[in-house]
């Protein structure tokens, strides 16, 4: 199996004149590598029907001779995968290929891809081999694991640090044995993209039969340029790209499935090539490879992160709304993100508030909406993230308030184990400002006994109950109360960060809904002031 053509999957392509890349997936193998990320063999199994299903065209399922739930992870994969290639990592050695070998036998379609370090550092401390020797294993292994099937793989371990006359015979030897595909790897992340492109450009020239062959790159990310040399590497030539969802694998990961896929998709006019990959379910992967190694994505993560099609800034989400190609390079649909997000925060301006206004079903006259514009600034100025339940909360609030006879203006509470609370509030009344100050039975105690001396009233306090509107320490607090008085009973409600103003709010909330009651009855029954 050595062209393209017979490695992709099946599934008709759309017509084009790019060039077909193939995408091999190792997060099973590479990116299991990673410390900590280890998966159970359901979770393997989940993986690779994900990865079948979104198009990729070889699944490296594991490296059989490593455990004997590797062995039955490639296995399985390779009796329930059809339309993937399914792949098993092998050393150069005759038992590693064997034991590859039989575990993928119930495989439609098969590969073996076996391996040896071909860097002088690599032969001389770890493999303790002459050239010469490895120059023999590279012959044995691609020969053994041709017997095997077709569709063989040789990979140059620590290829990008291998000496160049050396590099091209070992892939000289690798295709005389029968290797259908030749890996690169920049397996420690040393490699810079001109650097990669002249490497395959100079095996492509050099190396006899190389135009039978398929070249792939797999490149780590220790210098944070897996992806930069992978896409450096397909311009020379390769036409396999070695990769992992979300980047996992060894020490600081491999090259991202998902920023390979999109990087060609985005960017045809200077990466002239196609994948075979459905790329509206490049998100859907990520959050299960996240989940089943217990590896979070970072927020602000290419493709795949929270924050990738997420906007704060008021000038960014003024232009999304204006037209979403002043600030996205990509359709948040065409990664498997349902719409871009325009975060309510610190940043926003009027133009993003209208519009979650109008989302949370709010119509505002211009007043209204400025007051509660100002209101929410203060907000998000206190609190990191501003939830629709907050934005909820403070136009409530607002809305709540307009036309009430009493405000809060201030509150101050001195609290602890030094001995009993101190309040001192300010409310408006009628438009006149009145502060009085209370002790009490902690904090709460001492705000409401401040306030019951600036608003004398009979009725009892039947409820107290404070919620968080949203998550986090810098939630808003919600506070509800019930005040009791002949019978009837009224509610209030306030909202804040700062769960006492809250608790104040609330308080007067109630009362103003006593004195409109009262009003209607017997409106000096309520004395103010
Ligand atoms: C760059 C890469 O990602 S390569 C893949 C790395 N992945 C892994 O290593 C994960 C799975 N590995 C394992 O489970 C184990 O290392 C095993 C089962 C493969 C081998 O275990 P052990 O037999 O206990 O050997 P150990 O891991 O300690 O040492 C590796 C041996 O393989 C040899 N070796 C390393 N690479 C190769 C190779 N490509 N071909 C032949 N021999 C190799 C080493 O020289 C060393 O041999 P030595 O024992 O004669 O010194
Ligand atoms: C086995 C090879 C392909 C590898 O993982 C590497 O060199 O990084």
């Amino acid at each position: 199996m050595n062209t393209i053509s017979e490695v992709s999957q099946s599934t008709p392509q759309p017509a084009s004149d790019k060039d077909r890349i193939l995408i091999f997936d190792t997060t099973l193998r590479d990116g299991e590598q990673s410390p900590g990320a280890s998966m159970t063999l359901e979770e393997k199994l989940q993986v690779a029907d994900i990865l079948d299903q979104m198009g990729v065209d070889i699944i490296e399922a594991g490296f059989p001779i490593a455990s004997d739930g590797d062995f039955e992870a490639v296995q399985q994969i390779a009796g329930r995968v059809k339309r993937s290639v399914i792949c098993g990592l092998s050393r150069a050695s005759a038992k590693d290929i064997d034991r590859a070998a039989e575990a993928l036998r119930p495989a439609e379609r098969r590969r073996i891809h076996t391996f040896i370090a071909t860097s002088p550092l690599h032969m001389k401390f770890k493999l303790n081999m002459t050239p010469e020797q490895v120059l023999q294993k590279v012959t044995d292994s691609v020969t053994r694991a041709r017997n095997h099937t077709d569709d063989v793989e040789w990979s140059a371990e620590d290829g990008t640090r291998t000496e160049h006359d050396f590099l091209c015979r070992c892939v000289e030897a690798a295709i005389k044995a029968g290797a259908g595909t030749i890996n690169i790897p920049d397996t420690v992340g040393y490699s810079v993209p001109e650097e990669y492109f002249a490497l395959i450009s100079m095996l492509r020239q050099r190396v006899p039969g190389a135009d039978d062959v398929i070249f792939s790159t797999h490149c780590h990310d220790d210098l944070g340029m897996a992806v930069a040399n992978s896409l450096a590497g397909i311009r020379a030539g390769a036409r396999q790209i070695e990769c992992t969802i979300n980047g996992l694998g060894e020490r600081a990961g491999n090259a991202a499935l998902e920023e390979i896929v999109m990087a060609i998709r985005t960017r045809g006019d200077v990466l002239p090539f196609d994948t075979g990959i459905d790329t509206r379910m490049l998100v859907r992967a990520s959050r299960m490879v996240s989940t089943v190694s217990a590896f979070p994505v970072q927020y602000n993560k290419a493709i795949v992160g929270k924050n990738a099609f997420a906007h704060e800034s008021g000038i960014h989400q003024d232009g999304m709304l204006k037209n979403a190609e002043t600030y996205e390079i990509m359709r948040p649909e065409d990664v498997g993100v349902s719409q871009t997000s325009l975060v309510m925060g610190k940043h926003s301006g009027r133009h993003a508030f209208r519009e979650k206004l109008v989302a949370l079903g709010y119509q505002l006259g211009e007043n209204a909406f400025e007051d509660a514009f100002k209101r929410f600034k203060d907000l998000a100025d206190r609190k990191k993230h501003v939830f629709d339940e907050d934005i909820e909360a403070l136009v409530e609030d607002e809305v709540a308030a307009a036309g009430e006879r009493i405000r809060m203006i201030a509150l101050t509470v001195i609290s602890g184990t030094g001995g009993a609370a101190r309040a001192t509030v300010t409310l408006d009344v009628d438009g006149r400002h009145e502060t009085r100050e209370s002790h009490g039975d902690g904090p709460v105690d001492a705000t409401f006994a401040a306030i019951r001396k600036i608003v004398e009233h009979g009725a009892d306090l039947m409820l107290y109950q404070v919620s968080a509107v949203t998550e986090g320490t810098d939630a808003q607090a919600e506070v509800s109360v019930r005040l009791e008085e002949n019978g009837k009973t009224v509610t209030g409600r306030g909202a804040d960060t700062d769960t006492m103003v809250a608790s104040a709010k609330a308080y007067v909330s109630g009362l103003n809904k006593l004195m409109t009651r009262r009003a209607k009855t017997a409106p000096e029954a309520l004395r103010a002031g």
